[in-house]
């Protein structure tokens, strides 16, 4: 590896602290250090936790594909009831016992199931975990689009040339006219995030309940399931969801199928160029505006801002980054999915509220959620 390594250089100037971030950097990448360092007793804990950390990122793919291996095969449905032998549970998925045997060792190796004995296996924590969340696992299935984009990553971040996955599968991204989309168009897409929103729903409106508000506006509100658990929980709330046409419609008959319809209503609607309706005295934005760039969230804001009622209140939540330290989920997940995708940015807290008091709101709030690697929460006041 060192062979290969570009010299790194100290800074010619600095403070202290630069020159010995360098002087480290330097010292790691230098094969004798890195030998020296693996077996030193004082250092050898580092070295191999460090080491790890380079195996598991080399690796992450594979361990990503035992997952859906793992999910398509329904192993955690299987498990429920207690650990199982591996033959009795190879003859139910099915599969050749051998190879059931190293998918299950390969589970209890990443947490998903343990070992209870010769032949015998049960659920782990994170098998569990996937069990009580029917979104993850649609979202794991649904990463086999991401997959293919991410085949080629260095293409993907020239550019690439041809129609991503991704970018099809959200068609209103990149599309000239969205609301042109038809239902076909919009189906995959709002029936993976009408099973993944429920959590975010609890969450947003476990931190900020609409106690005393009387009209929301559900923008981007999908097939209407957050409006939907809104409205069960505030008996006197009513509720538009504006979305796409063919996306609103899909919020009707939600509304019909849950006896909702004489509370809530659809706005079917391009948000980029159609005015909002007005007169909402609390308005949210979930799980929208990283599917845009600035240029136009900036626009959605005023929008929304001018749409709401005096004294109105903006809820945005959704995955927000740490503006000075790069983070897992906003930076490297999502970073890459909306590249795949062909628009939108994670956005920090601070560059957020500085959109929104671009857009006039003002007295924006953080309000802490209870999983905030779900959805940040952030309130602004007309
Ligand atoms: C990532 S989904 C989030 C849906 C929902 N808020 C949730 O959290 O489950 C983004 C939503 O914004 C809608 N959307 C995107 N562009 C739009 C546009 N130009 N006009 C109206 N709706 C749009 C999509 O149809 C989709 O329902």
């Amino acid at each position: 590896m060192a062979d290969h390594a570009t010299p790194i250089h100290p800074p010619a100037s600095g403070s202290w602290r630069d020159r010995w971030q360098n002087f480290r950097i330097r010292l790691i990448a230098d094969p004798t250090f890195q030998r020296f360092a693996a077996g030193f007793p004082p250092t050898r804990w580092i070295a191999r936790r460090k080491g790890r950390a380079l195996f598991d990122l080399c690796a992450g793919f594979v361990y990503s594909q035992i997952l859906v291996a793992f999910v398509r095969l329904r192993v955690a449905e299987h498990l429920a009831g207690g650990p199982r032998p591996v033959a009795a549970l190879a003859r139910d998925l099915s599969l050749d016992a051998d190879a059931l045997e190293r998918l299950l060792r390969a589970s209890t190796a990443l947490g998903l199931t343990r070992r209870c004995g010769e032949g015998v296996y049960g659920l782990a924590d994170l098998g569990a975990a996937l069990l009580g969340n029917a979104g993850v696992a649609e979202m794991i299935e649904h990463h086999a689009a991401l997959y293919a984009d991410l085949a080629d990553p260095t293409a993907l971040l020239r550019g690439g040339s041809g129609e991503r996955a991704l970018e099809h599968y959200w068609g209103y991204a990149t599309a000239e006219a969205a609301s042109g989309l038809s239902g076909d168009r919009v189906a995959a897409y709002s029936e993976l995030m009408a099973a993944s929103v429920p959590m975010v729903a609890e969450d947003v409106l476990d931190a900020h309940p609409l106690d005393g508000r009387r009209l929301l506006m559900d923008v981007g509100g999908g097939s209407g399931r957050f409006v939907a658990a809104a409205l069960h929980r505030h008996p006197g709330l009513h509720a538009v969801v504006a979305d796409l046409p063919s996306v609103a419609e899909l919020a009707r008959d939600r509304f019909a199928a849950e006896g909702l319809e004489g509370r809530a209503q659809v706005a079917g609607l391009d948000f980029h160029r159609d005015p909002l309706p007005v007169g909402a005295d609390v308005a949210t934005l979930i799980r929208v505006c990283f599917d845009h760039d600035d240029a136009r969230v900036a626009r959605l804001l005023g929008q929304v801002r001018a749409a709401l009622a005096p004294g109105g209140r903006l809820l945005l939540a959704e995955v927000m980054t740490d503006a000075e330290r790069p983070e897992p989920i906003g930076d490297a997940y999502f970073g890459f999915y909306l590249l795949a995708m062909g628009r939108g940015r994670c956005r920090s807290v601070e560059k957020l509220r500085d959109m929104l008091r671009k857009a006039g709101f003002r007295a924006v709030r953080e309000v802490p959620t209870r999983r905030p690697m779900l959805a940040r929460l952030l309130t602004a006041e007309v």
